[in-house]
This record gives C-alpha cells, sequence and structure tokens, in this order.
C-alpha cells in the first residue's frame, strides 16, 4: 500500500498526514509540489492542510497550478484515490477534481476548535470503518471552510450519497452544513476538518483513526 503526500510551500499538516497513514500501515513518500511525476504504483495521493502559497488569490488557487497537480489529476482520472484534507480540499476544488468552492467562513473568522460532525456516507473506501450517521468529533482550522455550489450540484452530490460528513452544528456557514465531499466514482474526498489531527490519544482524539483504517482495509481487500 503506497501513498504519496504532496508538500506545497506553506503545508503545515503534511507530515501530520504522513504520520496518520504510517500508522495505518501505507508506505509513505513525500512528494514536492515542483515533481512532475508521483511514484510508480502509488495507491493514494494525499493532499495536506496549510496555508500552501500564503493563502494568495483564494485558498489552494496558486497549488492547483504546481506541476504535480497536473499529475495529481492525472491519477484521479485513471481511477486512483486522492484525500485532500482542509487546505487540500480547497486544492481539490480549484483543480476542478471536486465541484462547489471553499469561501470565507460565515463570521470572516479563523475558526480552531474540535467540532461534532455526522457521517453521512459510511460506504465509501475512506469511510466504511465508520458507521451510517455515526457521530464524531474533529477539529477544524481554517478561515475559508465555507462550502459552496450551485443548487443542482447541491442536489446531485445528495442524491448520489456524495456527502461523506456533515457538522452537526454548522460553524461556517457551508451549504446544507456539508463537511466532506466525494467524487462521482467515490475515490476522491475532500474535507475540511482535520482527521489526521484526532488519530491518536495523545492529540486529543481517535474519531479520524477510522478514516485511515478504512482505506487501509480497502486496499487490503483490492
Ligand atoms: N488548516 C488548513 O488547511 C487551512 C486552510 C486555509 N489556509 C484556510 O485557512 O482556510
Amino acid at each position: 500500500m503506497k501513498a504519496a503526500v504532496i508538500v506545497f510551500p506553506g503545508s503545515n499538516c503534511d507530515r501530520d498526514l504522513a504520520v496518520a497513514l504510517r500508522a495505518a500501515g501505507f508506505d509513505v513518500t513525500m512528494v514536492w509540489h515542483k515533481d512532475t511525476g508521483l511514484p510508480a504504483d502509488v495507491d493514494l495521493v494525499g493532499l495536506p492542510g496549510g496555508f500552501s502559497f500564503g493563502d494568495y488569490l483564494r485558498c489552494g488557487a496558486i497549488a492547483a497550478r504546481s506541476p504535480i497537480v497536473s499529475a495529481v489529476v492525472d491519477h484521479a482520472k485513471k481511477g486512483g484515490y486522492v484525500l485532500g484534507i482542509c487546505n487540500g480540499f480547497q486544492i481539490l476544488t480549484e483543480s476542478g477534481l471536486l465541484p462547489g468552492a471553499l469561501m470565507r467562513n460565515r463570521e470572516l473568522k479563523y475558526i480552531c476548535r474540535t467540532v461534532p460532525l455526522i457521517v453521512k456516507n459510511a460506504s465509501s473506501a475512506f469511510t466504511n470503518g465508520y458507521r451510517d450517521r455515526q457521530a464524531i468529533d474533529i477539529p477544524i482550522a481554517h478561515h475559508d471552510g465555507n462550502y459552496s455550489a450551485d443548487a443542482d450540484t447541491l442536489e446531485r452530490l445528495t442524491g448520489e450519497g456524495r456527502v461523506a460528513f456533515t457538522y452537526a452544528a454548522n460553524p461556517n456557514g457551508s451549504r446544507n452544513d456539508i463537511a466532506g465531499v466525494l467524487s462521482e466514482n467515490g475515490r476522491v474526498l475532500g474535507m475540511m476538518p482535520h482527521p489526521e489531527r484526532a488519530a491518536d490519544p495523545a492529540l486529543g482524539g481517535t474519531d479520524g483513526r477510522a478514516l485511515f483504517t478504512s482505506l487501509a482495509q480497502s486496499f487490503a481487500d483490492a
């Protein structure tokens, strides 16, 4: 099981993501954003949280034009798995791999706290270790986490079971309380909350761990 974690200038959750993936059994390679190719036979690409390129223009907009992101888009188009967390989710919408956009939080403030989520789809490769409707606590840390998409897209996401997680108490104004969405084939997940920050008791919580073990189990079963 091979994973690549992409490192952009300003990433700050890349090592945490690598630690969580390694704990679940992945062999992880860190890949610099200027590289043009992913390691051979990579199963999963992780786009980490942080402040890539200082959040200039829009969060994730410059990172989405990095050389490596073309390779990540090709990987996804071939049916590869991609996990984008927080800034990684913003990069996924900016690169067109996921629909919608992450706008400024409703109160225009940076929010950094643990929030309750509801697992809306427990059948994806990312979430099969959870139960449907399970309540979990995961930290958020963002100023642009307000998920927005047009009405048709929101209806499609809900109808196709592509809303992976919702907020139990909406902290940022996201449409339909959306905290994480899946691609049409279920192999790309973008989420604003940080499961890698809740994957070890020493971090104050373990509700994020099942996301990494779900993935590991999915690859083991494949
Ligand atoms: N923790 C993060 O990845 C933050 C993402 C982005 N810089 C924001 O604040 O919205």
